[in-house]
């Protein structure tokens, strides 16, 4: 199978990181700060992304790599470098899988660099791995739902997609769920990933040595929803109202007759995990009048793959493939829609009405 070496590279890393997350969602402080755009980060958001980073420098040391956090941030913080280089160094894998991932993070000087190796400008040729350590800070400061997500992109296309989900349900056909995660409960907590044309699947995210990360893989397919069903979709959407315009996805799903009980909002790309295997149809994320937002690759390229792999097509808000080949940031598109294949085009002439039908006012 093509990309296999990659895909199993990218589970153990990111259950490994996401493992590390679970720890500090646990725990009573999170070491948060504030970056320069006043957005969070937390010990979780470093500790994860130094992790993974050094896995990748490990095994794949000709690739480049876009990752969201920077050290600049930790602003010269030794009290949470210590506790970050404390939190990378206590490990749930076996010693041969440690290996795999090329050990340990040895001491601070190297924890910062490894931060800083995150940088490349991405572009529409060559490899590059896209890494959000934690999607979702927000939700995850909240006790709500977050993700660490990681994305092979080459030459522009994303190759393998994987995203560590400990807050949603093990089960594929559980609801979306609208309430706070209980982290103690043992049917929590999901992998999803995805090669391109291989498909897309979910396992638990639950892992001990003994078990393999082949245990309890399942393949997983959206909703074969069609026109006339429409009415009985669930959509998703952000929690933040600054994040995609709750105003306007009550507008489109008023103009697609969905009951707007039949919304849920959740932070992070869990929200496209959750589609891909049927526990909602429809995930619209629309832009905020006024703001000029661009999104960044590494929200949006693991669940892309992990989407369209499993039936469903993602486009912008104006019908556009997401292009992944631009850059760290997705300047060629605005917003996103996701949806199954046999509605996607009716979703997107509702979204192209309520936008385009407010142009001249406010965007
Ligand atoms: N004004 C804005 N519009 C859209 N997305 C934004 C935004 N400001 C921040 N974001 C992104 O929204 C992501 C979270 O998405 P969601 O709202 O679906 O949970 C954040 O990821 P991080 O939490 O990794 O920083 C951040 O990159
Ligand atoms: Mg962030
Ligand atoms: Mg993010
Ligand atoms: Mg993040």
């Amino acid at each position: 199978m093509p990309y296999e070496a990659e895909l199993a590279h990218a589970l153990l890393t990111v259950t490994r990181a996401t493992l590390l997350t679970r720890r500090v969602f646990t725990s009573s402080t999170k070491g948060t700060l504030s970056k320069t755009d006043t957005s969070p980060v937390t010990i979780g958001d470093f500790g994860a992304q130094a992790l993974i980073i050094s896995s990748l420098r490990h095994a794949f040391p000709n690739d480049a790599i876009i990752a969201e956090e920077e050290s600049s941030s930790l602003a010269s913080n030794p009290t949470l470098t210590s506790e970050i280089l404390s939190l990378v160094s206590s490990t749930s894998l076996s010693p041969e899988e440690e290996a795999r991932l090329g050990g340990s993070i040895k001491d601070e000087s190297q924890l910062l660099s490894l931060l800083d190796m995150g940088k490349s400008t991405g572009g529409p040729s060559g490899r590059v791995w896209a890494l959000d350590p934690i999607d979702g800070t927000k939700g995850f400061l909240r006790g709500g739902q977050y993700a660490v997500c990681l994305a092979l992109i080459e030459d522009g296309d994303v190759k393998v997609g994987v995203l560590g989900c400990p807050n949603l349900p093990l089960s594929d056909t559980a609801p979306l769920p609208t309430s706070a995660p209980d982290p103690d409960d043992a049917s929590t907590g999901v992998l999803f990933s995805a090669t391109l044309g291989g498909g897309a699947s979910s396992r638990p995210l639950t892992h001990t040595s003994s078990k393999p990360q082949t245990d309890g893989v399942k393949t997983i397919h959206m909703h074969s929803l069609q026109p006339d069903n429409i009415p009985n979709a669930t959509f998703c959407e952000s929690v933040e109202a600054a994040h995609s315009s709750h105003s306007d996805s009550s507008a489109i799903a008023e103009l697609l007759h969905i009951p707007l009980s039949q919304s849920v909002r959740m932070d992070s790309q869990a929200k496209y995990g959750s589609i891909a295997r049927g526990a909602g149809d429809i995930y619209l994320r629309l832009p905020v009048p006024g703001k000029g937002y661009v999104e960044k690759i590494w929200d949006h390229a693991a669940g892309d793959l992990i989407v369209r792999e499993a039936g469903g097509v993602v486009t912008d808000a104006r019908g556009q493939n997401l292009d992944f080949g631009r850059g760290r940031r997705l300047e060629g598109n605005t917003g996103v829609v996701a949806a199954p294949q046999g509605v996607h085009d009716v979703v997107i002439k509702a979204v192209r009405e309520v936008l385009e039908g407010k142009k001249d006012v406010d965007r």
